[in-house]
């Protein structure tokens, strides 16, 4: 498409025609009915269970706890934790100290044990805190050895150190009892008393999943750079991962001491803490109703083997089996029982989701004009890959309201000169500003803060979210939930209630484009945002970043091989060779320049 073929802007921001159907959440109540559902079916259990059995129906509910705080890290953050006992551990062990060697029961008698187990928790999340700090730089087996010697470590100081209550020979006493029922401190009261400390934190982290830390670690599992080029930081959504996974475990611990009301450190050795975790990997226990089956399994195994007096021993090798099955599909039972309701799904034609793009109106606006302020401004900019000097006295700028183009062979210094400016090589030399602010020693997730976002060329859009909860968290705590619905509307993208894992790749990178535009930067970097779109969707993409500027209030960089995308939006082009800038200006200019025809494409093909 020409200059010529193009025709006049529309800035107005009407809905478009093709919008996604208007926002609706999920009820609100649902939730909170399943949790009544569970707390009648607890009550009715806790009545119609013999002794024995309301034991065992505690240890699960124990364990579903321990797994909904591993599940988090593990699952949910895509961290590996082989120390989730080691926090239960310090829970149990704050809690036991203050219930056998202070004065706390006598001051606050049943709720004592409430305020031990808060307490508690809170020492196993700084636990959990410490743990986390080499997660900033570690990951896989590196991380697994580390947790690991934690795990080891704290079993040999429990050994010598041992739980409180053994000093003296005091035992815990159990919280307050529940009205009406007989044993006021008993099984049966305790029971309810842990199912409704389970409800609560389930809840918790139902809404805690579904908030924006909870996007935060669903975000740094899938892609780390795409988390710090939202403005979120990968160091707080790891450590807080880490920090909500052991308050969890250290409830856990809490309750664990309250069940048989002593405590010793066989409970929390190291091997329990590696079958919690191949466990939590097997089931996936980032979903609650799978760390509730997957309670079940770590307490009825040993009991199932206990009943036909088979060694218990043979439960490590049932997990192992469990883990190897997990770590080499890389799957989990939790997933794959929602791949095969989508495929079920698919199959009778539901929910298949598309972009709508190309059935769109045109916009019909012009290639932008860049207006006369400076937006960014580079100069001198050089990186160095040991020999290799990938950048070289790079200078140029951008104006407001320009979309720019940056094109050059490959090899030719693109997606470096992105990363340096987007923080991600922190190692350049020369300066970066972006509407007079200095960007060269910021950190990647401040360099977004500061109005400076840029796409990728891979997929960074986890599947794992819905379309509205990704851009709602790409969009920041302050972003205008009508503006996401309209930016989607704008580029034909699914509405927000869509989940990713229904859409193809091509359109999740629309989702992306959109939800940046969404997020209101004063410049956006696009590397190669049309790879992947057919010819037609080409079309309609560039129809609708032409008016991204006007619109939006976005300038816009692109970094595309495709000259026809490049030809149909961009004012203007800078063009790399070899890591320097062969020629700057107006594009019509710049294409006809032999330089940048004999570098780039060969005569031929431009001419053309
Ligand atoms: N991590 C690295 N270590 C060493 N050399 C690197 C590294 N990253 C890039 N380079 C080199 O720097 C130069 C510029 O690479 P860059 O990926 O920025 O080019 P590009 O223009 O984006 O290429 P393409 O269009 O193929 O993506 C190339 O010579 C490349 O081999």
């Amino acid at each position: 498409m020409s200059l010529a073929d193009t025709t006049a802007a529309t800035s107005s921001r009407q809905p478009d025609a093709g919008s996604p159907a208007p926002r609706r959440h999920g009820p609100w109540w649902f939730p909170w009915a399943v949790a009544l559902g569970v707390t009648v079916l607890a009550t009715g259990l806790a009545f119609a269970l013999p002794d024995y059995w309301l034991l065992i129906a505690t240890s699960v509910l124990v364990a579903m706890m321990s797994l909904l705080g591993l599940g988090i890290v593990t699952g949910t953050a895509g961290m590996i934790a082989l120390c989730q006992l080691s926090f239960a551990a310090v829970g149990g062990w704050v809690m036991d100290l203050l219930m056998t060697q202070t004065a706390l029961p006598e001051l606050l008698g049943g709720a004592a044990f409430v305020v031990a187990m808060l307490v508690g928790a809170t020492a196993a999340s700084l636990l959990g805190l410490i743990v986390g700090l080499p997660a900033l730089r570690l990951r896989g087996v590196n991380l697994a050895v580390v947790t690991l010697g934690v795990a080891a470590a704290l079993d040999m100081t429990l050994q010598k150190v041992s739980f409180p209550d053994q000093w003296t020979n005091e035992r815990v006493q159990r919280p307050f009892g529940i009205p009406g029922a007989e044993d006021l401190s008993g099984n049966r009261s305790y029971f309810l008393f842990v199912a409704g400390v389970v409800i609560i934190v389930a809840l918790g982290v139902f809404y805690l999943q579904r908030s924006r830390w909870g996007a935060g670690w669903r975000m740094v599992a899938f892609s780390e750079r795409g988390t710090a080029s939202t403005g979120t930081s990968v160091t707080s959504a790891k450590l807080s991962a880490f920090m909500v996974s052991a308050f969890i475990g250290g409830i856990a611990g809490s309750l664990m001491v309250g069940q048989i009301t002593t405590a010793n450190y066989i409970t929390f050795q190291t091997l329990n803490s590696l079958g919690l975790y191949v466990l939590s990997m097997a089931v996936g226990a980032h979903l609650i109703e799978m760390a509730f089956f997957g309670g079940i399994l770590f307490v009825l195994i040993p009991e199932i083997l206990k009943q036909f007096n088979i060694p218990l021993e043979w439960a490590s090798i049932i997990y192992a089996v469990l883990g190897i099955q997990a770590l080499t599909t890389k799957s989990s039972m939790g997933n794959d029982l929602r791949r095969m309701i989508l495929a079920w799904q698919r199959k009778r034609g539901l929910n298949s989701i598309e972009s709508t793009l190309v059935s769109l109106e045109p916009v019909g606006a012009p290639v932008p004009a860049a207006s006369d302020n400076v937006l960014l401004e580079v100069k001198d900019l050089r990186v160095e890959f040991g020999a290799v000097v990938a950048l070289s006295d790079v200078t140029m700028q951008l104006h407001e309201g320009e979309i720019l183009g940056l094109i050059g062979p490959n090899g030719a210094g693109k997606s470096t000169f992105v990363d340096s400016l987007t923080g991600f090589l922190p190692h350049h030399t020369g300066s970066v500003t972006l509407d007079g602010v200095e960007l060269d020693s910021l950190a990647p997730h401040k360099i977004a803060r500061a109005g400076l976002r840029r796409t990728f060329q891979q997929d960074r859009v986890p599947s794992t979210m819905t379309v509205g909860a990704y851009a709602r968290f790409v969009g920041g705590k302050e972003v205008d939930e009508d503006l996401i619905d309209e930016v989607l509307a704008f580029f034909g993208c699914p509405g927000t209630q869509a989940p990713l894992q229904m859409v193809d790749v091509g359109t999740r990178r629309l989702i992306e484009v959109a939800a940046n535009i969404a997020a209101g930067p004063k410049l956006l970097l696009l590397d190669e945002p049309a790879a992947g779109l057919s010819h037609e969707e080409h079309v309609a993409f560039a129809d609708r970043l032409r008016a991204v500027p006007e619109r939006f209030g976005v300038s816009l960089l692109i970094i595309e091989h495709d000259l026809d995308l490049v030809r149909s939006v961009c004012s203007n082009l800078v063009v790399l060779n070899f890591g320097q800038v062969l020629a700057t200006g107006r594009q019509e200019d710049v294409l006809a320049n032999p330089e940048v025809l004999k570098a780039y494409m060969g005569e031929t093909e431009m001419v053309s």
